[in-house]
This record gives C-alpha cells, structure tokens and sequence, in this order.
C-alpha cells in the first residue's frame, strides 16, 4: 500500500480485515516507525487500529518487493514522478491498484492512464476503485460499496475478493473510463456545492448542483467513451451525493471555504489534506474543451479557485446561460 495517507491508511486496514499482508509506505520515516510501534498513523485517522496484518516501511522498495497487489494513493498530481521512482521494484504480473481521484495537470491523462506510461504496465494490469468511500467513516467500519474498475474482468473480481470485509463491498465493473470521471468530476461539483453551501444557498440550489453537475460528468464521459450507465452507479451518482452531502469531504470544505469569501491561498492554508478538485478543475477543464464537451459548473468551479471571480458573479454566469432542453 503506497501512501500513508487518509485513504491508504483507511485501506490499509480494509486490505488487512480482508485477509491479505499489508506493508504501508510511508513517505516520512516517522511516520512508518509511530504505525510499527503502535498499530495506528498519528497523523490520518489517529484514532483508528489498523489491524495486526499492517506493518508500515518508509522504503517503498520494501513495500513493493513481491506484491501481488499494490495500491496507490499518493496525490494525483504527485503519482507520475513517485512511480518513476517506484516501477522497477514491480513483480511481473502485479496488479496495480488505483484509489486516486484526479486528473493530472498538462497531460489531462487519467490516473490509470499515468500508471500505465509510467509505470510501463499493460493497460489490463491496471485496475482502479472508486465509489462514495470516506475514509473517515470507513475507519469506523460503517457499511460502503465500491467499485473495482478494470478491462481485464478476471483480474477486478481477484481485486474485489481481496478487498471484500463485512463493513466493505466492492462491486466490479469493466467501465475504467467511467469510473474514474466520476471520481475525478464529482470532487470539482463538491467545490461549488460547498461554495453554494457557505453562501447560504438552500437545497434548490444544492440539487442543481448535483443533477446537472452529474449531466455535464456523463457528458464528458461519454465523448470519452465511458458507459452512460456508470454514472448512476456508485462510482458515479454514488459518489457525487455522499461527497457533496458530507462534512467530512475535504472538497466541500474547501468551497465552503472559498464560499464565504477567502481566497485560494487563505482556503489552502486553511487545508491539511488533498482536495484534488482544486487542481483537477483546470485539467478536466482542458480536457472538456479539447473534446468540445459543455461543462459549464466545472468551468465556474475553475474561474472562483484561479482567477478570483467572485462566487456570486459565477453563480449569476450560471443561471444566466441560455435556456435549452434537459
Ligand atoms: N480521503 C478519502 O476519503 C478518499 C480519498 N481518495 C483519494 O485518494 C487519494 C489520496 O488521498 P488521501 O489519502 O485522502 O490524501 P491525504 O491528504 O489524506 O494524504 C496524502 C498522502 O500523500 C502523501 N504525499 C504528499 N505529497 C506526496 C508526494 N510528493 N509524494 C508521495 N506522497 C505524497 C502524504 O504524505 P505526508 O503525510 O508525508 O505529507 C500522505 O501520505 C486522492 O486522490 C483522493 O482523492 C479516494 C477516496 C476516499
Ligand atoms: O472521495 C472521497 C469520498 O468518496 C473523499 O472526498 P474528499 O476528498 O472530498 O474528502
């Protein structure tokens, strides 16, 4: 499990409960030694064992050596220069799990696309899960589903056996494009619900934001070839209405930040953890534009985080598009 994080510890423990060896990386040695020592991560869901199948190592050559599995939830924007160091240390045949939810900048590749230039792996070694999974109620072992996305159908039912516990059900799915839209897109609408959320705005708007932040996602999807129907699944829907709903996202705390008037800088500083939205909004931007895809809150999402229009005058810029068919 490569990254020490939110999610990869919260993982960490999935994979654990489930029945595998887990070894954590890491990346600040502190860190891997206070898991050893005392079965918990000080700084990511303090609170929560990880279970006796976790050992932690800050040396990801350690981690990595012999893994069937190896998981990866490092910052998207982050994974390319990390698997550069990482790739040779790969077992032939691994499989390689992705639980990032972003696009990376530049590029506009998807993370399981990353994965497979850098770290030089067929695409069908790639696998990725996705789905409404906070990993801070999932420390807590509250029931959720997910979804294990990847082309190779053998090889995500493998995945989805060694990720399968009591509070975690996976679901598989051969729509890896999908998946990973609906992942990235739905933390840019949770940006404008919690900027329409701190701006007072009641569940009108909040339902807007849902619905037609889910349209222009499938839209997106669909000019990439996705499955229409991912996007009423958990990797989808799913995920966009327990982000958005939930304090504990960290993208809607963002927007709810820049919703009540601070700036970019001031709502980072406010920020411990990734919110990917924030840099993801300008690469699915791009990407949107490049294919000739309408996606216009994505659009407003990026002017209020990177050139500090006010949140106001992107809500007017919204409702004042023309008028057409649902
Ligand atoms: N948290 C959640 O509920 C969920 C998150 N995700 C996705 O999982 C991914 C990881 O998020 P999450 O774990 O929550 O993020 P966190 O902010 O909680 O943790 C980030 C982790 O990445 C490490 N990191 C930071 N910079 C680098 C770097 N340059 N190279 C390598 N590692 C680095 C951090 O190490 P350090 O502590 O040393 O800074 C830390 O371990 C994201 O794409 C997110 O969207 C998906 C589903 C649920
Ligand atoms: O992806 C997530 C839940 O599925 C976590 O969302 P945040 O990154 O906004 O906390």
């Amino acid at each position: 499990m490569l990254g020490a994080g939110s999610w990869g510890s919260a993982f960490a423990k999935i994979l654990g409960d489930a029945g595998n060896d887990v070894v954590l990386w890491a990346r600040r040695p502190e860190i891997a030694a206070a898991i050893r020592d005392t079965g918990r991560n000080p700084e990511y869901l303090e609170n929560t064992p990880l279970g006796e199948r976790v050992t932690a190592t800050a040396s990801a050559t350690e981690a990595i050596k012999g893994a069937e599995l190896v998981v990866l939830a490092v910052p998207s924007q982050t994974l390319r220069v990390n698997l550069g160091d990482w790739a040779a240390d790969l077992t032939e045949d691994s499989t390689l799990v992705s639980l990032m939810k972003g696009i990376e900048l530049g590029t506009t590749q998807r993370m399981s696309q990353v994965i497979v230039e850098a770290a030089r792996v067929a695409p069908d070694r790639v696998a990725v899960v996705s789905g409404p999974n906070l990993a801070g109620e999932i420390a807590l072992e509250q029931p959720a589903a997910t979804v294990v996305a990847c082309s190779d159908i053998d090889r995500a039912t493998r995945v989805q056996h060694a990720i399968t516990t009591p509070y975690f059900r996976p679901y598989t799915n051969d729509d890896v494009v999908g998946c990973e839209l609906g992942g990235a897109v739905k933390n840019v609408i949770a940006l404008a619900f919690g900027i329409a959320h701190a701006m007072g705005l009641g569940d009108n708007t909040k339902a807007m934001l849902i619905t037609r932040g889910l349209a222009e996602t499938a839209r997106l999807g669909v000019a990439l070839g996705a499955d229409p129907l991912t996007f009423s699944g958990l990797a989808g829907l799913g995920d966009l209405v327990g982000t958005c709903m939930s304090p504990l996202s960290r993208n809607r705390t963002f927007g709810e930040h820049l919703g009540r008037g601070k700036s970019l800088e001031q709502a980072q500083a406010a920020t411990r953890y990734t919110a990917e939205g924030v840099k993801s909004c300008l690469a699915i931007r791009d990407l949107a534009r490049s294919h000739g895809v309408e996606m216009p809150i994505t659009e407003q999402v990026e002017r209020v985080c990177h050139e500090g229009v006010d949140p106001k005058v992107a809500v007017a810029a919204l409702m004042s598009r023309s008028t057409k068919a649902e």
